[in-house]
């Protein structure tokens, strides 16, 4: 499995198909068939003993998928029901399903209730899908998921947008993803999480020149990818190569997510972690955490010194929106040092009309400060977020990490990317406190911001699995993620 994959949106799909009959010579119709041909080598492969196969196609080429699935399913043997929600539209899909009458094959069209079967084929929407399934569409998806049966999902899980992730209304629940010739991005983020199941993508035999000209609209980061970033350390180094990360935050009664920061930051690899933190915090943290120089600041007179001596900050955790934590957010902001601005610090910055941040800046909102941050509703935000983190780095000229499910790590001029990893388990208070200090170590360690950003943010999904394979999603904590934090961010040890 590649450490990385180049995903593509449905007109990028389009293109390449385009590209391949037109430049390439490969008929429509070759496709659909090579297409077909992949879905039953799959199905044979991770469900060989199912012998009663069902196949729900659609009008479009998906459903012609679905109709040349079935024929070789059938001439290998199995009993293949198949449903159609209407007639095929499509040439090729015409002649897919004309193939798959002539060798004996049966049609039902679905009105409602389905066949008992072993397995569901889901052929009825891929890149064409338009709008939330309605009716007939609906119903044959629900009925689909209420089959509890395994269920292979041909292009995308019928219900969900290809580009964006979104889920509109019903949509299909996969057990395995095939994608054909491109990966298509919006299965890699939001909603379609919960629908994709296991994605596999099959070129189809198409050579490499069927992409060119079509650049990647995203890419997927895998845990393999930590490598690039996180070399081997010359024998011959010393702290100060590591940088200087200072903590900012811990209002009065919120010192534990600065001491989180600061912890994630040490287990990160920054040289040296200081924290400014309020008078009541600073006995805790040093006798949590020794190593996190933490010092008393009352007001931003005595956060100079400090700020002097850090090379990137992370500001936010803790940080509160009252006098105090204004201070220090104009003070940071105005040092001109890189910085990783997190919750307080992000809602401060929602707050101001126009702020010019220092370079190297790298933004780590949740949907909710998404929204804020962009005056839009948090629902829009779900719906296109490669858009959100895209129009949030533009707003701002800065790298921006959009949490949740499928981190999306976008930055100008850059391909945005997606983070294969992570799990329900870090959706708890304190992760974020992780991510920002994760996030600020690799910055201090001469990473550049979108690197930094995109090797922190796959580092931390990465701990958050492992600790979620050691002990369990439900329950997970903060700190459970810093052994594993460690661990990974030496891949060559
Ligand atoms: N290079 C590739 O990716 C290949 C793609 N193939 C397959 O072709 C489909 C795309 O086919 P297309 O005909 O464009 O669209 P769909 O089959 O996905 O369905 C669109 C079809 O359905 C109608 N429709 C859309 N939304 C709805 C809705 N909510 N309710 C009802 N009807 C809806 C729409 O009007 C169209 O008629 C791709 O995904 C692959 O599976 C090739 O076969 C292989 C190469
Ligand atoms: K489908």
């Amino acid at each position: 499995m590649p450490a990385t994959l180049p995903l593509y949106r449905a007109q990028d799909a389009r293109a390449i198909d385009r590209r391949a009959i037109e430049r390439l010579g490969v008929p429509a119709f070759e496709l659909m068939s090579r297409a077909g041909a992949a879905a039953w080598r799959l199905l044979r492969e991770r469900w060989p003993q199912a012998r009663r196969i069902g196949v729900a196609c659609g009008p479009g080429n998906n459903g012609g998928d679905g109709y040349v699935l079935a024929r070789l399913a059938r001439e290998g043997g199995c009993r293949v029901e198949l449903v159609a929600l209407q007639p095929p539209r499509t040439a090729e899909a015409r002649q897919a399903a004309a193939e798959w009458q002539a060798a004996g094959g049966r049609t039902q069209v679905f009105e409602a209730g389905l066949p008992e079967v072993d397995l569901w084929v889901d052929a009825l929407f891929g890149i064409g899908l338009t709008r939330a399934p309605e009716g007939a569409a609906r119903e044959l998806i629900e009925a689909i998921n209420a089959a509890a049966v395994p269920v292979l999902a041909l292009d995308t899980p019928s219900g969900v947008d290809a580009d964006r992730g979104h889920v509109p209304g019903a949509a299909v629940r996969a057990t395995s993803t095939l994608c054909f010739i491109a990966a298509k991005r919006g299965l890699h983020t939001g909603a379609a999480l919960d629908h994709v199941g296991e994605v596999v993508l099959d070129p189809l035999a198409l050579p490499p020149a069927a992409f060119e000209g079509t650049p990647p609209a995203a890419r997927l980061l895998r845990p393999a990818a930590l490598q690039r970033w996180l070399p081997r350390r010359a024998r011959d180094s010393h702290k100060g190569r590591y940088g200087h990360v200072l903590c900012v935050g811990g209002d009065l009664g919120l010192g534990g997510a600065v001491r989180l920061c600061a912890e994630a930051a040490l287990r990160a690899g920054a040289g040296l972690v200081s924290v400014a933190t309020r008078a009541e915090h600073v006995a805790a943290i040093l006798a949590a955490r020794p190593e996190a120089m933490t010092r008393s600041i009352e007001d931003a007179g005595d956060f100079t010194p400090l700020l002097e001596r850090a090379s990137v900050l992370a500001l936010g955790p803790g940080l509160g929106l009252g006098d105090w934590g204004w201070s220090l957010w104009t003070a940071a902001l105005r040092s001109g040092k890189p910085a990783v601005l997190d919750a307080d610090a992000l809602n401060l910055l929602a707050g101001q009309q126009t702020w010019a941040l220092p370079a190297g800046c790298v933004l780590t909102p949740h949907p909710g400060e998404a929204a804020r941050l962009l005056d839009a509703a948090p629902g829009e935000i779900q719906r296109d977020r490669f858009a959100a983190a895209e129009a949030l780095a533009a707003q701002y000229g800065a790298v921006v990490v959009l949490k949740g499910a499928g981190t999306v790590v976008a930055a100008p001029e850059e391909v945005p990317c997606v983070i294969a990893a992570g799990n329900p388990g870090m959706a708890s208070g304190g992760m974020g406190d992780v991510l920002t200090g994760t996030i600020a170590a690799l910055l201090a360690q001469g990473l550049s911001a979108f690197d930094a950003a995109c090797a922190g943010a796959l580092l931390h999904a990465a701990a958050g699995d492992a600790a979620a394979r050691e002990g369990g999603e439900r329950g997970l904590l903060p700190s459970d993620l810093f052994a594993p934090l460690r661990r990974l961010a030496n891949p060559h040890d």
